[in-house]
């Protein structure tokens, strides 16, 4: 068993999801921040890799008073589950998504996380542990299913959702595609790490919707499961 995972991105129209400075920049408009910040608060749990939390210091928080009070009022937390995929428990103990909002937090880390940083993140956040080098997120899904979450939303980056791709792990994913250029070879994208090389591997994607929102496009695909092409 594992929770239904859908990915949420902002690109630039040429593709990237920041610039090579890694530096968090504004790609979508005032509605698909909207947008975002109803399915986040919809969602069980919220996910990101270390390196977001590096590059942009995310509180990962659910920002309109009417989403945090349609949550209150079902009996939640003001928040999601906030999770970081943090192999070496290197989140930096001051960083916003262990102080800002309401609500439990889970970093996952790997046997090789050094003890005395894992106690001191397990002072604010629940601590897993999973996978030799990297974070198992296969066992990490299990334990989330466990824990009763059901819908897990990952805001990226592009290393954690390649690992997810690879993996299977992804049920749908929406792209929104902002209406200014990036550049850059070594710019993140939506998904980086290796790459599948062969067709075959290639997750096939149905598109659901396309729509104008603000001056880009929104895309919802979802994960076309055994099939290939
Ligand atoms: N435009 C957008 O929608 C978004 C953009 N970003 C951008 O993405 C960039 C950060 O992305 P990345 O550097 O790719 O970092 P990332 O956020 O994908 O984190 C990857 C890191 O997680 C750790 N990790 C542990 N176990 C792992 C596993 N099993 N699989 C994969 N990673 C694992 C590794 O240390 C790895 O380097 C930043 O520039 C940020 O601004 C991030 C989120 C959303
Ligand atoms: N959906 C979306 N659109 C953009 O234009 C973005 N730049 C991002 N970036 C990611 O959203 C996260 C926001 O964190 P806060 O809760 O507002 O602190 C952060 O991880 C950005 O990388 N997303």
């Amino acid at each position: 068993m594992r929770p239904f995972v859908f990915v949420n991105l902002a690109m630039s129209a040429d593709g990237k999801l920041s610039t090579i400075e890694r530096r968090q920049i504004k790609i979508s408009g005032n509605d698909d921040f909207s947008r975002v910040d109803m399915i986040k608060s919809d969602a069980d749990a919220i996910m990101v890799g270390i390196g977001t939390v590096l590059a942009d210091n995310p509180s990962l928080t659910v920002k309109s008073p009417d989403n945090i009070a349609k949550r209150k009022n079902k009996g939640l937390d003001q928040n999601p589950l906030r999770i970081v995929i943090d192999s070496n428990a290197k989140t930096p103990p001051d960083a916003d998504i262990l102080h800002k909002g309401e609500g439990p937090r889970i970093i996952a880390v790997s046997d090789k996380a050094p003890q005395e940083k894992i106690e001191a993140l397990n002072e604010y956040a629940d601590i897993f542990v999973g996978g030799e080098e990297k974070v198992d997120l296969e066992t990490l899904m299990e334990a989330l299913s466990e824990y009763g979450v059901k819908t897990l939303m990952v805001e990226g980056g592009g290393t954690l959702i390649w690992s997810l791709f690879k993996s299977g792990l992804v049920d749908e994913i929406y792209t929104c595609v902002g209406n200014c250029i990036i550049g850059g070879e070594n710019a993140p994208t939506p998904v980086d790490g290796e790459g599948f090389i062969k067709e075959d591997e290639f997750p096939k994607l149905e598109l659901l919707s396309l729509k104008k929102i603000d001056d880009g496009a929104l895309m919802r695909w979802k994960v076309v499961k055994d099939k290939k092409h």
